[in-house]
């Protein structure tokens, strides 16, 4: 099998009859109540496959995954909308896609209503709606249920200023009363304020799990070795 030369970016990949990528490699990972931790890792280290797996989007062909809870997998948070139904109707589609039944449906539907502002615009069918107003219905569906364990990738900037700051205060008030919080994101500011773990991935492995800013310092080290390599003759 040959095997393409190292680069800075991606997964390991392989050429054989096809070129395959393989995504994540050797991940033993466990978390337990209160870690909230920062994946970091260069463009294509495997951090939104990982969420995706642990979600249980992406079956991993080898291993297993385990979760305890209820899981919101913040990702994705537009899928499923269905362009003819209304905004009560993608409601009700969100919510059944979340795995939620009719009648717990029915108790945020009014909550959710308030919170995205569309008016009588829920009425009507969301092809008519623009990518801000489909934000604002798919937001805040998404977000009605506190999860016990919380995936994120990359911040939800939704919407207009004034909706994005009550769209950030809601996400963090679900994140902090969450057990779990996984989040991907290339911004050290908002894992500082958001995880107390880090874990550096490379190349689908996990490299370095444990304190946040020694996560960094990991992380730093892993970018200057590789750099240095690079340059070698
Ligand atoms: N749909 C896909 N089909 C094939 N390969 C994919 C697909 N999505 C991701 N990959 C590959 O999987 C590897 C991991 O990608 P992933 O999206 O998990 O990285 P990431 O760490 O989230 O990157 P980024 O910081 O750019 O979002 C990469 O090598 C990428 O090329």
């Amino acid at each position: 099998m040959a095997t393409t030369k190292s680069t800075l970016l991606g997964g390991l990949i392989s050429a054989e009859k096809e070129v395959t990528i393989q995504a994540l490699r050797h991940i033993s990972l466990e978390l337990k109540d209160g870690d909230r931790l920062g994946l970091l890792g260069h463009n294509g280290a495997g951090k939104t496959t990982l969420l995706k797996t642990m979600a249980g989007i992406l079956p991993p062909n080898a291993g297993s995954v385990t979760v305890e809870g209820r899981i919101s997998p913040l990702t994705s948070i537009q899928l499923g909308l269905d362009n003819e139904a209304t905004g009560m109707e993608n409601i009700r589609i969100r919510g059944r896609l979340m795995g939620f039944r009719d009648d717990a449906i029915n108790e945020i539907t009014p909550d959710v209503a308030e919170f995205t502002e569309l008016g009588d615009y829920l009425d009507l069918p969301i092809k008519t709606y623009s990518s801000g107003m489909r934000m604002r219905l798919s937001f805040a569906v998404s977000t009605a249920f506190q999860p016990e364990v919380i995936l994120l990738d990359e911040w939800l900037g939704t919407g207009d200023l004034e909706f994005r700051d009550k769209a950030a205060r809601r996400l963090r008030q679900i994140i902090q009363d969450s057990r779990i919080f996984v989040f991907a994101t290339h911004s050290r500011d908002l894992h500082r304020r958001m995880s107390n773990k880090g874990a550096v991935m490379d190349k689908g492995q996990i490299l370095f799990c444990g304190e946040l800013e020694e996560a960094f310092e990991f992380q730093d080290k892993l970018v200057a070795d590789k750099a240095a390599a690079a340059a070698a003759p």
